[in-house]
Formats: C-alpha cells, structure tokens, sequence
C-alpha cells in the first residue's frame, strides 16, 4: 500500500500542464501565463503631470512670486503648443503632457489669481515637482510579465495596458465527475429505503470549481459494467476524470476493472491514509502522432464516502489540476498547530481529522479537533476548516500538544 508521500511522487509522474492556447483577455482571469508579456508601449507615455495645476518656468524656483501670464490649457488627450518662458505658465490637468521647458507643476490649491495674472503660492518649489516621467514604470521592449503568473484583476489590466487582447495561457482543466452507486437519488429526490441522495458530485464539482477547473457532471453510474462503462467512456474525453464509489473490496465495486478494461493504466490502488484508503489512480494515454505531447488523462476512483472523498481531493487532485492549469505544483501547505482541547486518535493509519483553527495569541495557531463521526459524516465538515495530520498508532494528546494542520482552502 502507498504512503501519502509515495501516492503524490506518483502522480506527480504523470502531471504536465495542458497545451497552451490564446485566449481573449475578457476570460483569461485565474489563468496562468505560457509566455512572456512584452510591452509596446512607455508608461506614461509622455512626460506628463500628476497634479490639476500650473506648469512653470525654471526662473520661478529663485523668485516664486512672480506673477506669470497664463499661455494656454493642456488637458488631458490634447498636446501643448507653447513652451514655458520666464514669467509665463500654463494651466494643466492631471494625466496631460507637460509642456517644452517646465520645470514642474504646482497644484492648483497652491495658486491664486490676482489681476488676471497666476501668483504661485508655495513657499518651495522643486525641479521635477509632480511630473511623471515617460517610460518610468515600464518602457516600451520591457517584459513585464513572466510565464507562470496567475491572472488577477492586476494582470488583466497590465495585458490591456499593453495590447494584449488574446493572451497566451494555460486554459482550464475540463473536470469530468462521476457518480457511482446503485443506492444514489438526485438531490432533488427523497431517498427511499435503503438509498441515499448524491452529495459526492455537487461536493466534488464545488471543490474542482473552487481549483478554476471546468466541470462538468457526468450523472450516476448504476454498478454494472455497462453504464459504467457507458459513462466512463464520456469521462475520458476530459482532462481529469473523479469517479466517487465503487473502489473497495465489495462485489459490486467493479470500477477499477471497469477503467482498465477501458485502457486506463493503474499506478497505485489503496493509500495509508485515514479517511480515503481505497483511493484508485490510473492515467489514459491521449498522445495522437499529431500531439504527441498531449498530456494524459488523470483518473483518480475516489472511495464514496464523502469525507474520504474530500480528503483524497485535498491531498491529491487539488495539485494534480493546479499543475495542469500551469501552476508549479507546490507541495501541500501545512503548518504547526497546538489542540485546543486533549484527543484521541486510534488507527493503524495516518488520520487526517477534521478541526477548526481558532483565534490563539499572535503567534500561535489554535485548532479544535472537532467531535467526528467518520467519513460519512460530512455534516461535521461544515464546521471546519482545516485538516489536523495524526500518524499512526492509538495516541492520546493533551490540550496544547504540537500537531500539523493542513488548512481547507477555498472549499
Ligand atoms: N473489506 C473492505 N471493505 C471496505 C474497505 C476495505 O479496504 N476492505 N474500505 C472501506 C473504506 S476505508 C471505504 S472509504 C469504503 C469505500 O468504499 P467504496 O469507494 O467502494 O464506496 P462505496 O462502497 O460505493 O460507498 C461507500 C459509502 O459512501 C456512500 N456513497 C457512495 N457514493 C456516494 C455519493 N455519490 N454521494 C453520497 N454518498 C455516497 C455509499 O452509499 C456508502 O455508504 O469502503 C470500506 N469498505
Ligand atoms: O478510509 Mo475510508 O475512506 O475511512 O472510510
């Protein structure tokens, strides 16, 4: 059987980002980039003021209150015609080009009008003052952003500043999920006896959506080789395939030899790990001679129980669809934590347990082991938001002991 740390060596083998595409810049938010970002454009574009004032002479700076004849407006969009002579000004607007020969702008706060001419009323002026000057935050040949940067807001408006209408990206992962159970209802339906709703898919698609993946439902698979293999066929028409149940030793969990029977190659089956042991992993080739490259599809048969579900997710396809939309999959964040109150944890696995981090001193992160009832019992899960990392063995820890909590993000 795996080890957590042997399972994500290797999946890691077989993780390599999706082709790159070019993609309107409109739907390119959360995007990571596949190429450089070079700019054609300074900015600004222009020696230009930052200040609503007056553009003055060099002559002012040793007689400040000279009183200056006004030449023209500049506002912004339109270009001077006059350069600044001793004794004269020009009235600007914020963002405008500074005309020929200023020495800087004073703002219009610190100015007064007396007998039709402009009297500078700041007691120093400064060469330079408030003038921004073109190509000092970028210059045109710079580049500006590297591949590998996730597109926020921030990005979307550097590419637009640069003409990036379509940048090149590593698109979403298209994330096929797949329900498994002759027991499962819709939602919508109340279960009848012996059966239960179909939690796993909204859980599942709400996690692989909350990655930036593309989701899409594929339903429920009744536990027969055909519709399983009716509908594990569609799945693998797509990046990444989660399939929830049918993955233990029952006779009807007949999903693993389902997805080879289909061609999907196995590299592990069954982790040390509480809950989520019987997690399946395969890969689909997908390389054609005109893609050779074509990066496979990555199956992972997630054992049914909802938390076990999760927790797989959390330790495992959350970087294998980070790594496939581009991100460099970084190892899992975890931190040091102190309980909150004694527990115990029994097992001949390593359990990850639900807590939830509470406020402590500055610097020290609380977190409370929260009352379980085991990987059916995602109810429980509403309340937290962090998963606290216990090794095997039967082990009672007082309240403040050291554990390793790994955070519940964006889930
Ligand atoms: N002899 C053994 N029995 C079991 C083992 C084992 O190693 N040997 N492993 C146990 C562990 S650990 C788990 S976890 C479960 C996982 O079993 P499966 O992945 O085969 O899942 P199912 O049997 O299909 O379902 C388990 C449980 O989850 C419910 N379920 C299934 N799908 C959904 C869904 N879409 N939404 C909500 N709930 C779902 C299902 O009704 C079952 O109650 O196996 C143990 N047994
Ligand atoms: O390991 Mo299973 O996932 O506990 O219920």
């Amino acid at each position: 059987m795996e080890t957590v740390e042997s399972a994500i060596a290797k999946i890691r083998q077989h993780l390599r980002p999706l082709p790159a595409c070019s993609m309107p810049l409109a739907a390119s938010l959360a995007r990571v980039l596949a190429a450089e970002v070079v700019s054609d454009v300074d900015s600004p574009p222009h020696d230009k003021s930052i200040v609503d004032g007056y553009a003055i002479h060099a002559s002012l700076i040793d007689a400040p209150r000279t009183p200056l004849t006004l030449l023209e407006e500049v506002v912004a969009g339109s270009l001077p015609t006059k350069a600044i002579e001793p004794g004269t000004c020009t009235r600007i607007m914020t963002g405008a080009p500074i005309p020929a020969a200023t020495a800087g702008v004073v703002m219009i706060e610190k100015t007064q009008v007396a007998d039709g001419k402009i009297v500078i009323d700041e007691s120093k002026i400064t060469l330079g003052q408030n003038i921004a000057r073109r190509g000092s935050s970028m210059k045109t040949g710079e580049v500006v952003l590297s591949p590998g940067t996730k597109i926020r807001g921030i990005e979307m408006g550097l590419l637009a500043e640069v003409g990036y209408t379509h940048p090149t990206v590593v698109p979403a992962a298209r994330v096929a999920i797949l329900a498994t159970g002759n027991e499962l209802v819709d939602p919508s339906e109340k279960p009848p006896a012996g059966a239960l709703r179909n939690s796993n898919s909204s859980l599942l698609a709400g996690l692989a959506e909350s990655c930036g993946a593309v989701v899409t439902i594929l339903g429920i698979a009744r536990d027969d080789r055909d519709s399983l293999e009716q509908h594990i066929a569609a799945g693998l028409q797509h990046d990444l395939l989660l399939l929830s149940g049918g993955v233990s030793a029952g006779v009807l969990d007949l999903v693993p030899q389902v997805l080879e029977s289909l061609g999907v190659k196995n590299h592990f089956h069954k982790v040390s790990l509480k809950p989520g042991k019987p997690l399946w992993f395969g890969t689909k080739d997908r390389s054609t001679p005109s893609h050779p490259d074509a990066p496979p599809t990555l199956v992972f048969g997630l054992p049914g129980n909802p938390v076990s579900g999760l927790v797989c997710f959390e330790l495992f396809v959350r970087t294998a669809i980070a790594t496939l939309q581009g991100l460099a999959s970084s190892s899992i964040q975890r931190r040091p934590a102190a309980l909150s109150k004694t527990h115990t944890c029994r097992g001949d696995r390593p359990t990850f347990w639900p807590g939830k981090l509470l406020t402590g001193e500055a610097t020290k992160l609380l977190v409370e082991p929260l009352s379980w009832k085991g990987s059916g019992d995602l109810r429980t899960l509403a309340q937290a938001d962090a998963l606290i990392c216990f090794p095997a063995g039967d082990i009672t820890y007082e309240r403040e002991a050291e554990v390793i909590v790994q955070p519940l993000s964006g889930s």
